[in-house]
């Protein structure tokens, strides 16, 4: 893509793997329902989260630094957080948004990983319209590695769909940013 790069690994963890990551992070996750300001008033997000490494997050469990290991062995890159995302039925998901620069003020490669239903991962440009906007499906044991441009370019989004979906879990492990504020709400 135009200004960054985005790679995509569509069975990056096998079936197996997969569904036993999926179980054990859904049923043994410590979720949270995050409250975000919106202009006065306090809003849940449609979507809950559980947030691990650097000083405020969880502590990394053997099945997390499993995953993170496979991710950092394949993209040569080194992470110390994971947020992880649960999207329990079609109604919930994310806004447009980009995420916010760590506080190195650097941006870096962010992986995504995807376990449970597929839901589309939508990109856009943020100045230039002529870049068709693009649809990525994000499968169950699938990879995705924004490049470090890519948070400055583009914004992503997951929609809301009216199809009947199972819960979904995204992790995406970063370097280094401040856990207060993960995204820049548009
Ligand atoms: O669920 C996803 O695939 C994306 C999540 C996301 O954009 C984020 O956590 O910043
Ligand atoms: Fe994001």
């Amino acid at each position: 893509m135009p200004d960054t790069e985005l790679r995509l690994w569509q069975h990056f963890f096998d079936k197996a793997a997969s569904d036993h990551y999926y179980k054990t992070l859904l049923s043994d996750s410590p979720w949270q329902q995050r409250m975000r300001k919106m202009y006065d008033k306090m809003v849940p997000d449609p979507r809950l989260t559980a947030y691990y490494g650097g000083e405020n997050g969880h502590t990394w469990t053997p099945m997390l630094l499993e995953i993170k290991a496979a991710v950092e062995k394949i993209t040569e890159i080194t992470f110390d957080r994971v947020l992880l995302n649960l999207y329990r039925d079609g109604k919930d998901s994310v806004a447009w948004h980009s995420d916010n620069l760590p506080a190195d003020e650097k941006h870096h490669h962010i992986a995504s990983v995807t376990f449970g239903d597929t839901r589309i991962f939508k990109v856009r440009h943020k100045t230039r319209k002529d870049i068709q906007q693009v649809d990525i499906p994000l499968t169950h044991g699938s990879l995705l590695l924004m490049g470090e441009t890519m948070q400055a370019f583009y914004e992503h989004h997951i929609p809301k769909t009216a199809r009947a979906v199972a819960p979904r879990i995204n992790l995406t492990f970063r370097i280094s940013e401040s856990q207060k504020s993960i995204y820049v709400v548009k």
